[in-house]
């Protein structure tokens, strides 16, 4: 099968989130399973510092009166090949920023189109939010094309019709008052990356405005759950740790909490309970929660809290009041910083998740993967992944609650801080945490079987052809 993953972000080189990770990860797994996959995102301004990019381009189109170059190079440490895509509006060093955000992502958008009519065709599309949403419009009129549409945030839509067609042009067919609507009405099938977030986004509370659409097609919508990238997530390697440890060694995690310590510039005492929050900073995750128990958590323990996150300015700036009102208990680092996000998580105790609502959330996982235990609550994603600790019956891997209340995520909090002190059972919940198998083969299957039901192929998982590693296939 040729498939060509079209997205925003692709990790290590562009994350923002979650996207990047899954899209620096399913391909690889995919590859190795026999599929020629390949990637194609924006050539930003930043790439050429993480990677080798060629000077010369393997490909001149067109789009929107606009003229791009792709080049051709690999995802690191792997084979797979990436296009990326290149015009003057990425070149800034951001990802997401600026007023003709709209206007660029189209553009990208319409440019992975070209491309795959003219360059390389793959049998499948597999699109990633709204970004990549025109695609699935443009290729309604290309039945040898298949697309699958994942949506990873809802909350983020794109650009409104009226606004669209001011800045493209609309073929005859397109539906759909934006671009997300669009590409779900358009795609061969819809995915989101869990089975609970599927289900909950056909409901006003969780639709943001789609759930009429979304449970329309419900026939050809589906979660299926995200993985980590287990390999560079594996606190037995991780070089950007102090301490390697696994499941039976656990206890040597206290050298790494003694080392954030003393990197955050807090009281170094590897017996109290350090929390852990790796997040982007915006409503989505909770954060109103956060702000409503921290104080009265952080007064009446004696636990401390690091916070790593960057995203809307209200919240980065409460986060860093409060830090300044416990100094010594509370970091709050307002950055996006990959090898500190790994030493909180090998190094915490806990990780705090009260999202308002979640697709999946890789976070949590990582988290269980260094046996930092989670604090969720049950919401998408994190329903499918964190199971209530049952000490008794020695199951569960972590602290869930269901309200969004503050009083139900303070008792959470207390809960577990409780349980921190019987270490024997604290030990075995990590261990449970670690043991969890969320590597990707799995999802990576159910993909497999969706890519063959849009392409009427049967044997559901059985590589169809070897991979190319270059060249032209049209
Ligand atoms: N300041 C920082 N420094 C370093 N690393 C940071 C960071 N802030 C966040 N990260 C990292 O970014 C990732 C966050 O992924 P999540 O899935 O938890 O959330 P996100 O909302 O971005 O993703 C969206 O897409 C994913 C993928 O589908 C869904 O799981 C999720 O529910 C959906 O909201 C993690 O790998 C985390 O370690």
């Amino acid at each position: 099968m040729r498939i060509l993953f079209v997205a925003a972000e692709a990790s290590p080189l562009a994350k923002v989130g979650g996207m990047g990770d899954v899209v620096g990860a399913l391909p690889k797994v995919l590859r190795a399973m026999g599929h020629d996959v390949r990637v194609f995102m924006p050539y930003y301004g930043f790439l050429p510092d993480k990677l080798e990019i060629p000077t010369e381009p393997i490909w001149w189109g067109n789009a929107m009166y606009q003229k791009f170059a792709v080049y051709e190079t690999r995802l690191p440490k792997s084979d797979v090949p990436l296009y990326l895509f290149g015009h003057p509006s990425f070149m800034p060093r951001r990802v997401y920023y600026g007023e003709d955000e709209d206007w660029r992502f189209t553009l990208f958008a319409n440019g992975a189109a070209e491309f795959a009519w003219n360059y390389w065709k793959p049998n499948i599309i597999h699109c990633h939010d709204w970004h990549t949403g025109m695609i699935p419009v443009w290729m309604n009129e290309t039945p040898d094309i298949k697309t699958i549409f994942t949506i990873h945030n809802l909350a983020y839509q794109g650009p409104w019709r009226w606004f669209l067609e001011r800045i493209t042009w609309c073929p005859w067919y397109m539906e759909g008052h934006n671009v997300m609507a669009a590409a779900i009405q358009f795609a061969d099938e819809v995915t989101t990356v869990s089975p609970t977030y599927a289900q909950q986004i056909q409901t006003a509370a969780y639709g943001e405005t789609l759930e009429g659409l979304l449970s329309y097609v419900s026939g050809k919508l589906s979660g299926v759950l995200n993985g980590i990238d287990v390999e560079t997530y594996n606190p037995e390697t991780d070089r950007f740790i102090v301490e390697n440890y696994n499941a039976d060694t656990v206890e040597r995690r206290k050298t790494n909490k003694v080392a954030l310590q003393e990197e955050l510039g807090l009281v170094v005492d590897s017996g109290v309970f350090m929390i852990g929050m790796v997040s982007r900073l915006v409503e989505q995750k909770g954060l109103d929660l956060v702000i409503q128990i921290m104080d009265q958590f952080l007064s009446y323990t004696d636990a401390q809290l690091v916070v790593l996150g960057t995203g809307d300015r209200y919240y980065e700036t409460q986060m860093w009041q409060m830090a300044s009102r416990y100094p010594g208990r509370m970091a709050s680092h307002i950055l996006f910083n990959e090898a500190l996000s790994r030493r909180i998580y090998s190094g915490c105790d806990a990780l705090v998740m009260p999202s308002r609502f979640e697709p999946c959330g890789i976070s949590q996982m990582l988290a269980m993967r260094y046996g930092c235990v989670p604090i969720v609550r049950r919401t998408g994603g994190l329903v499918d992944t964190v199971f209530y600790n049952d000490p008794m019956n020695e199951a569960g891997t972590g602290y869930c609650f269901d309200r969004y209340e503050p009083i139900d995520f303070l008792t959470a909090m207390i809960r577990s801080l409780e349980a921190f002190r019987h270490k024997d059972h604290w030990r075995k919940l990590q261990q449970r945490g670690m043991w969890q198998n969320f590597s990707w083969e799995k999802s990576a299957y159910e993909y497999i079987k969706i890519y063959n039901r849009v392409l009427g192929t049967s044997d559901p998982g059985e590589p169809t052809e070897q991979p190319q590693t270059s060249g032209v296939t049209v």
